[in-house]
This record gives C-alpha cells, sequence and structure tokens, in this order.
C-alpha cells in the first residue's frame, strides 16, 4: 500500500491524492531489518555494550530504559543501567559520563532526561564522549551535525529521516515544516532534512498562526508533546504527516502529537503511533551503539 504511495511522491507530485484514508506510514518492518541487520553483525564479534545514565524517578523514563535494555538484549548488545537517583548532583552526574567516556567496556552512553531540578541538561551532556555519545545528546555532537562533521545525529530525528526513506518520500526540493524546536528533535531533525535539500521550516510555541503555516508543509513532522495538537485544518489534503510525539493514555494506550483521526482522512500518509517512529529510534540506538563499538 505505502509502496504505491512512495512511487507517486518520488515521482515528482509533491502531495498524494486526498483520497480520504492516509497510507500508514508503518516504522515496524524498517524497525525489524534494523534491528537483524544489528544482531548479525553483533554476532561476528565481541558484544557491544550500552550504558544508560539515569537519574529520575520518571515512570515514563523508566519504561523507556526497560524497553531498551530489552531490545538490547535481543540483539546481542549489553546493557548497563547506572541509576544515580533522582537526587543526584550534576558533578556526579558529570563525574559518571566522565568515567563511561573512558571506561574500555564501554562503547555507547545515553543520559536520561528529565534530570534533578537544577541541573541542566546541557551542561552535564557535555561530559559525554561524543564518540559514544548515541543519542546526540551532547552539544558538540549537535554543532558537529550542523557543520556536516561526522556524528551520531539524535536516533529520533535520525529515525524521522529513515521512516521517510523507508517509504520512499522523496526530500529534496520539498516543503517540509517541523513544529517543535527541541535539542532532542526538532532542530537537529532541521539539519538533517537540510542536508538532504528540503525547503525547511520549524514552528514553536510562538508561531503565529500555527495551521497557516502547517498547511504550506508537503511533509508536515510533529514533535510538540501534546496529544491530539495537529488536527485535519492543520494539513494540506495529500500532505505527508510523521507523528513523532508518544502520551500514555489511561486504558494503556499510546497516542502521537496528531489527531490521526481527523488527519487521516485528509493527508496522503501518516505515521501511527504506536508503531511508526518509536521502533524505529530504537533500533537506530541500538545501530549506533554497534558503529561506536566496531569504530
Ligand atoms: N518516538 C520517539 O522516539 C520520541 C518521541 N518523543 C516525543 O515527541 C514529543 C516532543 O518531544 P520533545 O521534542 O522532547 O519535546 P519538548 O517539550 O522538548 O519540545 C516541544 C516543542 O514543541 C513546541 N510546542 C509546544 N506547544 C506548542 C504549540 N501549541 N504550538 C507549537 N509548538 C509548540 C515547543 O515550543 P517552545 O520551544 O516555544 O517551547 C517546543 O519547541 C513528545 O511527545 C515526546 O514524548 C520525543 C523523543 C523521542
Ligand atoms: N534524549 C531523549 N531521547 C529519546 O529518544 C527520548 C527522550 N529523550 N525522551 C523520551 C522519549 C520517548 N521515546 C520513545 C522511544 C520509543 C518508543 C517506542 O518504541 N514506542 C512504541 C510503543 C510501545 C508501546 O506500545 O507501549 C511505538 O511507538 O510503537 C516510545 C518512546 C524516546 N524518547
Amino acid at each position: 500500500m505505502t509502496g504505491h504511495a512512495a512511487a507517486d511522491l518520488t515521482s515528482g507530485g509533491a502531495r498524494l491524492p486526498g483520497d480520504g484514508v492516509a497510507s500508514p506510514l508503518s516504522g515496524k518492518d524498517l524497525a525489524a531489518s534494523i534491528r537483524a541487520e544489528v544482531a548479525a553483525m553483533v554476532a561476528q564479534g565481541p558484544a557491544p555494550k550500552l550504558a544508560i545514565v539515569t537519574a529520575t524517578a520518571d515512570e515514563a523514563s523508566a519504561w523507556y530504559v526497560r524497553s531498551l535494555a530489552r531490545a538490547a538484549g535481543k540483539v546481542g548488545i549489553t546493557c548497563e543501567v547506572v541509576d544515580l537517583g533522582p537526587h543526584a548532583d550534576a558533578a556526579t552526574i558529570t563525574a559518571t559520563l566522565v568515567a563511561l567516556g573512558t571506561d574500555p567496556g564501554t562503547h555507547g552512553v545515553i543520559l536520561q532526561t528529565p534530570l534533578p531540578a537544577g541541573v541542566s541538561a546541557r551542561e552535564v551532556a557535555l561530559a559525554i564522549e561524543p564518540a559514544r555519545d548515541v543519542d546526540g545528546a551532547n552539544p558538540v555532537s549537535l554543532g558537529r551535525l550542523a557543520t556536516g562533521l561526522p556524528a551520531y545525529a539524535p536516533a529520533t530525528a535520525e529515525a524521522v529521516v529513515a521512516l521517510l526513506d523507508h517509504h520512499g518520500i522523496a526530500l529534496a526540493g520539498k516543503e517540509v515544516v517541523v513544529v517543535g524546536r527541541s535539542t532532542v528533535v526538532g532542530k537537529p531533525l532541521a539539519h538533517l532534512l537540510l542536508d538532504r535539500d528540503a525547503t525547511v521550516t520549524v514552528c514553536h510555541s510562538r508561531t503565529v498562526n500555527l495551521p497557516a503555516v502547517t498547511r504550506r508543509a508537503d511533509i508536515l513532522v510533529v514533535a510538540v508533546g501534546r496529544a491530539g495538537l495537529v488536527t485535519a485544518d492543520h494539513v494540506a489534503p495529500g500532505a505527508v504527516v510523521i507523528d513523532v510525539g508518544t502520551h500514555p493514555t489511561a486504558d494503556g494506550g499510546l497516542v502521537g502529537d496528531v489527531d490521526a483521526g481527523s488527519v487521516a482522512a485528509v493527508a496522503g500518509a501518516l505515521s501511527p503511533v504506536p508503531g511508526g517512529v518509536g521502533p524505529v529510534t530504537t533500533a537506530l540506538l541500538l545501530r549506533h551503539t554497534l558503529d561506536a563499538a566496531r569504530a
């Protein structure tokens, strides 16, 4: 289904015909093939090791750490969770990151957010060794990414581009609107998209008349952290919509930043939550860890 949609898009048409049912841009197959590739490579050498540093009691973060550790285990990557507790200070977090940056048995380092009150994520992330910064959290990594030097991109930003590529959606010359300017998603993604010759607009909470801006998009990427913020009136008929948001629901489900019910009727293609960007993010973190181990 999506293969057909992709053919329409890559053949020069900016948008898909809005036929009332958006093609689902699943990330599951892509994530599975990345994981299989990583597992095969891991099997050929010593096991890479990923260290996850956490200093929070946040339940969502804990869920994410558990799911990442499980995914790592399945491809043969060793995962060490270093839990410093919700009251750790900046000096302790920094010292831990510095030690993991030189520990010969460690290859990838992730610092979980949120951090304890008063600890600046950006300041402490400077202590992550860039060669092991598999989620692109060190400001140095973002600077390298922005200037075309080799660096690990934040896995989520890279996952958005990988998902578009996987579905054959061309980027060169396209109007891409990114809603959200965070250091984890919006900013690095803007650089990745510019590198692919897209015309990029980045929106945020002070953007005036958001729907008017987002309706210009051939490809709309939403990473605002607000469930259902983007509705049908934000989307041009036939546009491709990528939903980065993840919000647990009361009944144990997961919804995105896009109101999928209304947007699916207007968009040409829409990435689902769950099953879209999320699984690709996790798979790319594993690939980055393998790359760091083999570098
Ligand atoms: N699937 C995955 O792998 C990942 C998913 N996520 C999810 O993506 C979402 C975004 O995450 P993250 O980037 O970390 O979030 P942040 O809260 O760091 O950033 C949100 C951005 O959205 C902007 N924004 C907030 N409200 C509005 C609004 N009403 N109109 C326009 N812009 C708005 C903010 O603007 P301003 O800068 O002006 O405040 C900010 O730039 C979350 O749901 C998160 O859970 C995040 C990382 C990975
Ligand atoms: N520096 C930083 N990097 C991150 O990558 C980061 C972060 N901070 N803060 C929190 C968010 C959240 N996040 C998710 C990744 C994968 C899924 C994922 O795989 N979800 C499955 C669903 C699982 C289910 O159904 O419960 C899916 O979308 O299909 C979800 C959420 C990464 N984050």
